[in-house]
């Protein structure tokens, strides 16, 4: 029996209807867990206080859910005196971080995965006292996610995320800003502002190099422009090297904290979760948690110094 105690925590109302996914965790670790309890949220706010309360109870916490549900139980398992190890199950819409943990993203093959025991100890962030493992943002990313339309959400997936952000676009609205970070300040106007700790956003692959859990870094994006095609390729994961040398239409910082100030109050987008605002203080709690990652990343648990931005990733070199 390779866990005494595990919880697995889940969220029906996450993602579209998949019938199935909490028998298919189950049965994936049933022969290896010697007591498995499931604890169902019954409204927002519920992952968080039952991993808070009873997440010190257990050796394996299962999260089924997408990033809302994640965001939550984490802010709750962090704070409990003995932080068990934390198996995501990607039952979400976008399941951004489930995907920087590199981890299939049917249920049942990523519950597999916890069996192959590739648990490492990882970056979370920090953000005005709360976690944040994937993201945090100002501006056109907070909107697109309050934009979203459940009902297309429902319909659509992964889709409706963009479908969204076309939305937005056209409403976005510069904003001045203070930004502080390890080496300097930038005194400006955005329409984004960007910092991540994952590599995922909108279920596309943001364009950093490494996988940004091992580093200690964030990785900051300053927008300045909502040109549609710029904000779209920002958004998608796109190429940006024009964009890099386009007069700082982007700007991009790596820095392992940063303050931002805004002139008016400008309401944070956390992993998805939009409840804070401004002004921020963030930074990475580095090695914070310790999560279970898929087969892509077993280079990570080699000798060799975990990738710390040195990869093939554009802003790598
Ligand atoms: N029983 C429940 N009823 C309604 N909402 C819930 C319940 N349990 C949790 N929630 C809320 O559901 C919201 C959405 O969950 P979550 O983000 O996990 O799914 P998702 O939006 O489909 O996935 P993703 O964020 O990966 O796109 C979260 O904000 C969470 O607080």
């Amino acid at each position: 029996m390779r866990w005494e105690k595990a919880m697995l925590v889940y969220n029906r109302k996450a993602g579209k209807e998949k019938a199935g996914q909490l028998g298919e965790a189950v049965e994936a670790l049933a022969g290896e867990v010697g007591e498995l309890t499931l604890a169902q949220t019954v409204e927002p706010g519920d992952g968080e206080k039952i991993c808070r309360e009873r997440g010190g109870d257990y050796d394996l916490l299962l999260l089924l859910g997408g990033d809302g549900t994640v965001h939550e139980c984490i802010n709750g398992a962090a704070a409990a005196a003995r932080a068990p190890e934390i198996a995501v199950l990607p039952g979400g819409t976008c399941n951004d971080f489930a995907r920087t943990l590199q981890l299939p993203m049917q249920v049942g093959r990523a519950a597999e995965e916890v069996l192959a025991g590739r648990v490492l100890d990882t970056d979370v962030g920090t953000i005005n006292g709360r976690i944040f493992t994937n993201f945090v943002g100002i501006g056109l990313i907070t909107e697109t996610s309050e934009n979203i339309d459940s009902e297309q959400k429902e319909r659509m997936g992964k889709l409706s995320y963009f479908l969204s952000t076309l939305r937005t676009l056209r409403q976005a609205e510069p904003f001045g800003f203070r930004l502080t970070h390890d080496e300097g300040v930038v005194d400006s106007e955005a329409v984004m502002i960007l910092a991540a700790n994952g590599r995922s956003l909108g279920t596309a692959k943001l364009p950093f190099a490494g996988d940004g859990l091992h580093d200690g870094m964030l990785d900051v994006l300053i927008v300045r422009e909502a040109g549609l095609s710029l904000a779209w390729q920002v958004l998608n994961g796109g190429d940006l090297t024009d964009y890099r040398e386009s007069g700082g239409v982007i700007e991009y910082i790596r820095t392992s904290s940063l303050r931002i100030e805004t002139d008016e109050p400008k309401r944070i987008d956390s992993d998805g979760e939009v409840y804070l605002q401004t002004p921020a203080e963030i930074s990475v709690l580095p090695a914070k948690l310790r999560f279970f990652y898929g087969p892509e990343a077993a280079g990570l648990l080699s000798d060799e110094p975990a990738d710390s931005g040195s990869g093939p990733g554009l802003f790598g070199s």
